[in-house]
């Protein structure tokens, strides 16, 4: 196995996975480095989400190696890629998917409560969260009494008031209109590169792909490239590899 690279938090070699015979990841290799937004971008069903769920140790490839913090993943067994996830990662789709029974803050508090954080702790992390999402008021509502674009944000903080290390965004704003969409982007950036939260926002969207640090392209379904610096409009590079 090749040494993945120190400053490189997820780092992947040949990725290769196929769902039921049908290739969807054809030796993806990339490195994402503390602290930054990668975007994997490409059209729908060129791999984007197949690519989170191993580079997050959901998923297994069927081929290649995958790293967190310089330590193997694809190799752990599942009940440590599962305590992994839990403790480190956080996850957010492009449904917000809220407990409806409970309220906004215990929704955002939920991780915390699950891992045994007293309730009162957990409660003020969660709203803390809620205020930089400008959702704060909302705290004792119900997510029926919310829109989607503030469902969102309760997800997004469900997902970061735990302080993961890696947040994977799988088209977090899919759903939304363009304009809310461009507002939680812009409000849950700025609140998570304030934490120095490392993320890998998979979106097919141009506009959305424009706001991170760098950008990993799929195309093809399976092929990946790095993105020329004219195509990134000066954007740093990415370091990607087929
Ligand atoms: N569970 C599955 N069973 C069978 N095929 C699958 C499964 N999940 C994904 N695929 C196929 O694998 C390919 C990659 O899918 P994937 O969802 O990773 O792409 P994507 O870029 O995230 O697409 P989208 O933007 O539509 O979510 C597609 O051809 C898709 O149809």
């Amino acid at each position: 196995m090749v040494a993945p690279p120190d400053n490189d938090v997820i780092w992947a070699r040949s990725l290769h996975h196929s769902h039921n015979g049908s290739p969807a990841l054809a030796g993806v290799s990339l490195g994402v480095r503390e602290g930054e937004v990668l975007a994997v971008h490409g059209p729908r069903g060129s791999g984007k989400t197949t690519l989170l769920r191993c580079l997050s140790g959901q998923t297994v490839a069927d081929e290649g190696e995958v790293s967190f913090n310089g330590s193997a993943l694809h190799t752990l067994p599942p009940y440590r890629r599962e305590r992994l996830r839990r403790e480190r990662f956080a996850w957010i789709g492009p449904e917000s998917s809220l407990v409806p029974e409970l309220t906004v803050w215990e929704n955002a508090a939920l991780p915390l409560l699950l891992r045994g954080t007293p309730r009162r702790q957990a409660k003020a992390q969660a709203q803390e969260w809620l205020d930089h999402l400008d959702i704060g008021p909302l705290a004792r509502q119900r997510p029926h009494a919310l829109s989607q674009a503030q469902r969102q944000r309760v997800a997004t903080a469900r997902a970061i008031a735990a302080a993961p290390t890696v947040l994977f965004a799988d088209e977090p704003t899919a759903s939304l209109h363009r304009l809310d969409r461009a507002q939680l982007l812009r409000t849950m950036l700025a609140a998570i590169r304030s934490h120095r939260i490392t993320v890998v926002l998979a979106t097919h969207d141009p506009e959305v792909a424009a706001l991170a640090d760098r950008t990993a392209f799929l195309v093809d379904g399976r092929r990946v490239s790095s993105l020329s610096a004219a195509e990134t409009e000066g954007r740093a590079e990415c370091s990607l590899s087929v």
